[in-house]
């Protein structure tokens, strides 16, 4: 009889999980955010509130943001009233809609990191789904799974109501999961819609049009794995070295979200660039002295662009060259705040950047990089990458 001892050590993997795919999908619809105020007021019938749009439009000119995809189009909303006032009746409408479109969106994504992956589904032997949109049972992970013709063994972790931290929070479990069993393939998926928190301008609530200036629908998709097959062509883009979580010091309340029959509510505190952009040094700090890196400019960047002045102040504050931060500022403006999904975009952009400008590695050229997440907690989940040679 083998020992326990043998028993737990032959199955795990030798090597660190590294992302071996990554995929995206957008909704067709998207309305460039210079007319946004115009689109939103008119399809709210709200166009009576002149200056409360004002203050949207500047709103909406400072997020830097060009455009944004949405799954829902102009005649959802304007056949459903309940969408245009602030707090009426909802859920329904909204679970409606992302119950439907959330696999959906899903499911085309993985496709497409299944696609580049080149391997058979059947090897795909865990699922992480992440959302914040359309709670449900049996869940999106479920609906994915029967969409994609997964196994009916494939080990499902469900997410939701993570909000915008989430992208570090799948590669902290994709790693765990992916290093725990030889031959683990994980299917991480992320979607989001805002679907579940569109609604119409209210005078007495206008911290609410920041909501409705940063957010955007969006999928990614993610296939990780420890120790490469070669033979069989998989090849990665990223190892993933370390991992954490840490709920920031004098955040409470900072970033929210309350669901009711209204739908969920977000709120976002004016001082969250400032509170993360404070803490980042420490989060770098902790997680990058064990490899003896202490200069921020030799990394490459991957923070959640959760908005214009998040990535400003970590900028200013980290004392970043401009180049940095380039690619979450692209993927901000070409796509908005797509919570969760957002990183994985960024690291999409990064090695296909990093490839077409000829650099050395994944990562810009460069050995060692770092994901950001930022949401609710306020949380941070930093993730230590090592790039690869390109
Ligand atoms: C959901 C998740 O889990 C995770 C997330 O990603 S949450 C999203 C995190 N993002 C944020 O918190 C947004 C960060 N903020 C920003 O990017 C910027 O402040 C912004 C693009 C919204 C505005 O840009 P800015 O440089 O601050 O412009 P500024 O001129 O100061 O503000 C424009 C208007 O917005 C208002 N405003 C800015 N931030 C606000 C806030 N958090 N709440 C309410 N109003 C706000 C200002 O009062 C100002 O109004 P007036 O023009 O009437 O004076």
């Amino acid at each position: 009889m083998p020992s326990l001892e043998s028993i737990r050590k032959a199955p795990r993997a030798n090597g660190f999980a590294s992302i071996l795919a990554i995929g995206r999908a957008n909704p067709e619809n998207f309305i460039e955010q210079s007319t946004y105020p115009d689109f939103f007021f008119r399809i709210t019938n709200s166009e009576h509130l002149v200056d409360l749009k004002k203050k949207f439009q500047r709103i909406c000119d400072k997020t830097a943001i060009r455009k944004r995809h949405f799954v829902w189009n102009e005649e959802f909303i304007t056949t459903n009233p309940c969408l245009h006032t602030f707090m009426d009746k909802s859920l329904d409408v909204r679970q409606e809609v992302a119950i439907r479109e959330i696999p959906k969106l899903g499911a085309e994504a993985a496709a497409t990191a299944i696609q580049e992956w080149g391997q058979p589904k059947s090897r795909i032997t865990h699922l992480i789904f992440c959302t914040t949109s359309g709670m449900d049972l049996p869940g999106a992970d479920y609906q994915l799974t029967q969409i994609l013709g997964l196994n009916p063994n494939v080990e499902r972790v469900m997410l939701y109501q993570q909000g915008c931290f989430a992208g570090g929070t799948t590669l902290r479990l994709a790693k765990c999961l992916a290093e725990s069993r030889k031959g683990a393939r994980v299917l991480v998926v992320c979607a989001e819609t805002t679907t579940v928190l569109f609604r119409g301008p209210s005078e007495e609530h206008q911290e609410d049009l920041v909501t409705q200036a940063l957010f955007a629908d969006g999928a990614s998709a993610l296939i990780v794995g420890a120790d490469p097959d070669e033979a069989a062509h998989e090849r990665a883009s990223f190892v993933i070295v370390s991992t954490s979580q840490v709920l920031l010091p004098d955040s409470a309340g900072a970033i929210g979200g309350h669901v009711s029959e209204g739908g969920l509510l977000a709120t976002l505190h004016r001082d969250v660039p400032k509170i993360v952009s404070k803490n980042v040094e420490k989060c770098l700090e902790e997680a990058f002295t064990p490899f003896g890196i202490t200069d921020w400019n030799s990394i490459f960047w991957v923070p959640h662009p959760g908005g214009r002045a998040i990535l400003d102040l970590v900028e200013e504050r980290v004392g970043l060259k401009p180049e940095k931060l380039l690619v979450s500022r692209h993927v901000l403006a070409e796509y908005g705040n797509m919570s969760s999904v957002c990183v994985h975009f960024a690291l999409d952009e990064m090695r296909k950047r990093s490839a077409i400008e000829g650099k050395a590695t994944t990562g810009e050229g460069l050995e060692w990089g770092v994901v950001f997440g930022f949401g609710p907690g306020l949380t941070v989940e930093t993730v230590v990458l090592r790039s690869v040679p390109l």
